[in-house]
């Protein structure tokens, strides 16, 4: 069932139609269902079924406080890959216990606060990063529980930009080159090596990919077993796809089934860390048809959002879906370009797209809910949009929208 559907050709989040939460607080708007969040996070959590496991939200496909929030309460875990995520986090009743900590650029000061708070892991990304939580935790008088991210260089069949395993990346330590930073790990008096980790990518469609990336990392995990190294966890990242136009990717209990069956013979308790999965079909991005026009032969359908709210399309040619909002309305339909008011050609929602609209009609963008606001700016001086949480019938304001006079309030002019 989708929480987003037509109701008399009404487009309803839940039990309210988009068009009265859009008249309430204004577009472009963000617009979440709390039921599909949920929903997806159970269909993680339930896939791994008895087998020892902890689900961790990545924080960045959607870092609201109110969604960390409604994780929270499922009891869920945390990825963080800045101090910003981990305050986040514990501003919304998440668990320090269940974070864990990736990224590889993190500062003495990020790696303190999250010893002083008790996160459940660092997911390391060098070892000059090892060395230097090594050396936060002594002066701290602490011991930093540890997993190395290895990269496995595998194809993970995504677009490149958001590729993050194949050794020309700068994620993680070379699998040739993990057995001897974990043999260092083992010698340093405030860490403790606790698991392993890969994240090869995001908007993964293929299970192989992941498979292949658990063979490398077995290999690896049985050199360190004859080095003495026993492993608590396994940590296999996020990145598991989902269905923006016509892909199939597998579904968390396929693709939990596979990874178990893989790692049968090891019985460490699976960390993953995912986050589109869980929110990008649970919010829409809905946009106001400003002006219709047409350049030449191409028809342009001009917007209120623009790429600054949602850079996806611009950043990686990304295909979102867009329908119109109420389709009782008797239009012609047309083949547009959506475009926003950026000053960019790149600021574009979606192109060739069939739609019969006019003038002050109402659009959604689908599948917006990860990496949409996250990934939002100021550019152009546009204020960030309003976000909203519906939960059945009812729709709660979860960001105000930005003042105008916010914009330039860290700024000062010369005396
Ligand atoms: C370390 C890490 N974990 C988890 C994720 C979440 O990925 P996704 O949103 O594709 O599940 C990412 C983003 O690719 C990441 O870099
Ligand atoms: N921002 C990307 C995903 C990157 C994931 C972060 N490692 C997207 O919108 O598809």
């Amino acid at each position: 069932m989708d929480f987003f559907h037509y109701q008399q050709n009404q487009l309803m989040a839940e039990q309210v139609p988009v068009k009265h939460i859009a008249e309430q607080f204004g577009t472009p708007l963000y617009i979440y269902s709390r039921a599909t969040l949920e929903r997806h996070w159970h269909a993680f959590d339930k896939a791994f079924g008895h087998h020892p496991h902890l689900i961790c939200f990545a924080v960045k496909s959607n870092p609201n406080i109110a969604i960390l929030n409604v994780m929270a309460k499922l009891g869920s875990g945390f990825d963080i890959v800045s101090q910003g995520e981990l305050e986040r986090v514990l501003a919304a009743g998440g668990d320090a216990s269940k974070v864990i900590f990736s990224g590889v650029a993190k500062t003495e000061a990020e790696i303190a606060r999250a010893l002083e708070v008790g996160i459940r892991c660092f997911n390391v990304e060098s070892e000059a990063e090892l060395e230097r939580i090594n050396q936060v935790a002594g002066k701290l008088g602490k011991v930093a529980p540890i997993s190395l991210r290895v990269n496995p260089d595998v194809d993970a069949h995504t677009h490149p930009y958001i590729s993050t395993g194949l050794k020309e990346n700068k994620f993680g330590v070379s699998v040739e080159q993990a057995r001897e930073v974990y043999r260092r790990a083992a010698q340093l008096a405030h860490i403790k090596i606790t698991g392993m980790d890969c994240h090869i990518g995001s908007q993964l469609t293929e299970l192989q990919p992941f498979l292949d990336a658990t063979d490398r990392v077995i290999v690896l995990m049985e050199q360190l077993k004859a080095d003495g190294i026993e492993l608590e966890h396994l940590d296999l990242g996020g990145g598991l796809g989902v269905t923006y136009r016509d892909e199939t990717p597998p579904h968390p209990t396929e693709y939990a089934k596979a990874l178990l069956d893989k790692l049968k013979d090891y019985p460490l308790e699976i960390i993953l860390e995912p986050g589109r999965a869980i929110t990008a079909n649970a919010g829409i991005l809905v946009t106001k048809v400003e002006y219709l026009k047409r350049n030449g032969d191409i028809h342009f359908a001009i917007v209120d959002a623009g790429m600054n709210d949602m850079i996806r399309p611009a950043l990686y040619e990304a295909y979102m879906n867009i329908i119109e909002v109420d389709r009782n309305l008797t239009r012609e339909p047309q083949v547009y370009n959506v475009v926003g008011p950026i000053c960019e050609s790149s600021d574009f929602l979606g192109k060739q797209r069939t739609l019969a609209i006019a003038q002050g009609d109402l659009l959604a963008q689908r599948s917006a809910g990860a990496y949409g606001a996250s990934m939002s700016s100021n550019y152009n001086s546009r204020p960030l949009t309003a976000e909203v949480m519906v939960d059945d019938d009812k729709a709660h304001l979860i960001r105000r929208r930005q003042n105008l006079d916010e914009l330039w309030q860290l700024e000062s002019v010369l005396p």
